[in-house]
């Protein structure tokens, strides 16, 4: 099956948008009348020029206001058509797409549409064209595909057929199961967009706010299985309006779309055995996190090492051939990359000490890197050194790096072989790492939750707002259903949130906090306390409130409150968590207990911690800004 991507979807001028597409591994694109008006080449150069990138025009779009009108305005309609036509044949494509009319003067009527459809296929076959009606979900007379369908029945001519767009169909909430009844041959082509669901204008929605498949909240799924039932076998194509987009990085949200398309694929032949078989493997299922890298040099090495060291880590071992270090704490594994060359060295360079590597275990590593690269990802490797285990790697966003381990080929013994060690020091009794936090920039949330999304089986939360003193952060979580690995994406807009200024720090690092988790926090943090650590302070306040929000033992809170502890109730159970002091450049633990199945992340907490943390940046006595 083709796919295919509208031009409007990506930022960039038409030849920035092709090489983008090109690069992703789409096989055509749906061309755009203002992009190639846009353009200084002529239609017939701009042809080849897209055909010289290996793509296809698969579509010619959009063509307003055709059917259905009275003369004169109806013989001016078919003269633009023509002209159309003429465009067509000169960029060297056979399909223009045909909206659901808008027009003041339209008269409607299904007979009167397919009258015109009729005659305006008859014309396009003298040329070789056809012609694709689609229902826009605001249409005059016809928003509805169903009847966009009967208009193109009644047109009875081959030339004119139907297109479909899943943003119509199922931003108007009509049932996508009504698609089975169309024949497939009579499907045109077939454009799928995703969108958030917000209650706004259906026009303002669709041109601002569409997104790709699985990063909004539309089934576009059931949409897909529905058209691949009818036997439809025309290009699969993108059309996202989205202001964002038209904004982003060209080449990633392109990357995005791909790696969309693909899952979205998948999980249609997942979803409906009979029409179509799976052919990558499916999304991995995430086991935990193996380790977190940080790649530091030298004195922010020695700082780092102190704060593992307060935290009650232990070093256990040393790479064989690298400048690396193993520190651990129950089956918690942080790891310190002081190399000088390779993927750690240039992660330093550029953004100084920060997490440049996740370990994520799965239970089959091959078949989760497959998946990954059919979803678009870049396989990572470096040169092994004697004894060096081969464990596969992936890139992720951002110039991140992931490597995917198993229990298979003995990547199970990494730490034994690689770094001697077999120790499992108990610390202070923090046993696994409960989540791991990301920060982005807003703009780059939707990118990293398909990332997870379409390559693990996870599965996100509704963006939350967190309120930093100096602007807002968005916060989303994406979890596996048991738990096994969760992410919190955090999205700044502002660098002036804690959140923005970590991300200005780091040129864009991501992992922004590790939390740790503990059965007991009080034990926990009374070792600690020996040790010297402190935590991030919170004022009385918070206690205060927190008497008035919870019915909670007197002794708990002041517990509590001598600890610094902050803590969050909720239907699912009740959780306790504290913070380790920020490093210079933002980063920080924290530490966690969930009690009695507690699922959430502290959220309302969050304005506190910032608060606090803030506090804790700013030199005593230097005004806020
Ligand atoms: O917003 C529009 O006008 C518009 C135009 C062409 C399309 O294919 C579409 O889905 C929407
Ligand atoms: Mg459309």
């Amino acid at each position: 099956m083709k796919t295919s991507i509208a031009t409007v979807s990506i930022s960039g001028n038409l030849r920035e948008k092709l090489a983008a597409i090109a690069a992703a591994g789409f096989d055509g694109i749906e061309i755009f009348e203002q992009d190639f008006i846009a353009d200084e080449a002529s239609p017939r150069e701009i042809g080849n020029m897209i055909r010289d990138h290996g793509l296809e025009i698969t579509l010619f779009q959009p063509f307003r206001d055709f059917e259905a009108l009275p003369e004169p305005y109806r013989a001016k309609a078919f003269d633009r058509a023509e002209r159309k036509f003429d465009v067509m044949q000169e960029l060297g494509t056979d399909l223009i797409l045909i909206c659901s009319s808008v027009h003041p003067k339209s008269l409607g009527g299904i007979d009167r549409s397919a009258a015109d459809f009729h005659e305006l296929g008859e014309r396009a076959a003298k040329r070789g064209l056809r012609v694709g009606y689609e229902a826009l979900a605001w249409g005059r007379h016809i928003d509805d595909h169903r009847d966009a369908w009967e208009v193109v029945r009644r047109a009875d001519h081959p030339n004119t057929g139907l297109i479909l767009d899943s943003f119509h169909t199922l931003g108007r909430k009509l049932d996508p199961e009504s698609i089975r009844s169309i024949p497939g041959d009579k499907i045109f082509f077939v454009q799928l967009a995703d969108a958030p669901l917000i209650e706004m204008d259906l026009l303002y929605w669709s041109r601002h706010f569409r997104n790709m498949p699985g990063e909004g909240d539309l089934d576009v799924t059931r949409f897909m299985q529905a058209v691949m039932a009818t036997g439809y076998s025309g290009p699969i194509s993108l059309e996202i309006f989205n202001d964002q987009f038209r904004g982003g990085n060209t080449k990633s949200i392109a990357q995005d779309g791909y790696r969309s398309l693909v899952a979205l694929m998948d999980d249609v032949a997942r979803a409906e055995p009979e029409i179509d078989s799976p052919t990558i493997p499916a999304r991995a299922q995430p086991l935990g996190v193996s380790f977190v890298e940080f790649a530091s040099r030298g004195d922010e090495a020695r700082d780092l090492e102190s704060l593992l060291s307060a935290l009650a880590f232990e070093k256990v071992g040393t790479h064989l051939n690298k400048a690396v270090t193993l520190w651990q704490q129950g089956d918690i594994r942080i790891v310190i990359n002081e190399e000088t060359s390779g993927h750690a060295a240039s992660m330093w360079s550029a953004r100084g000490t920060s997490v440049c590597d996740l370990g994520i275990k799965v239970a089959d590593a091959t078949a989760a890197t497959e998946r990954a690269k059919a979803l678009g990802a870049d396989p990572f490797a470096q040169p092994l050194g004697p004894g060096e285990l081969p464990i596969p790697a992936i890139k992720g966003l951002s110039g991140s790096l992931m490597h995917l381990l198993d229990d298979t080929a003995d990547m199970d013994q990494v730490w034994s072989r690689e770094f001697a060690s077999d120790a499992t020091p108990t610390g202070a009794g923090m046993t696994h790492i409960d989540h791991l936090a990301q920060t982005m920039s807003y703009d780059e949330m939707l990118s990293w939750s398909l990332f997870y999304t379409s390559l693990f089986d996870m599965q996100k939360s509704p963006i939350a707002d967190v309120i930093d003193p100096d602007g807002l952060v968005r916060s989303q979580v994406v979890e596996t259903k048991d738990g096994a690995l969760k992410v919190t994406l955090n999205g700044a807009d502002t660098h002036r949130t804690l959140a923005g200024s970590f991300l200005a720090e780091t040129f864009g690092a991501s992992v922004q906090h590790v939390a740790l988790a503990t059965q007991d926090i009080f034990a926990t943090l009374a070792t600690l306390k020996e040790r010297g650590f402190e935590t991030l302070e919170i004022p009385s306040n918070y206690y205060a409130d927190l008497t008035a929000r919870f019915d909670l033992p007197s002794g708990l809170l002041a517990q509590m409150q001598q600890h610094n502890v902050l803590y969050d109730q909720d239907d699912s159970g009740s959780f306790f968590q504290c913070y380790a002091p920020t490093t210079a450049a933002g980063f920080f633990f924290e530490i966690i207990q969930r009690a009695d199945g507690y699922r959430g992340f502290g959220g309302p907490n969050a304005p506190f911690r910032i608060a606090a943390q803030k506090r804790m940046q700013r030199p005593k006595g230097v005004p806020a800004r």
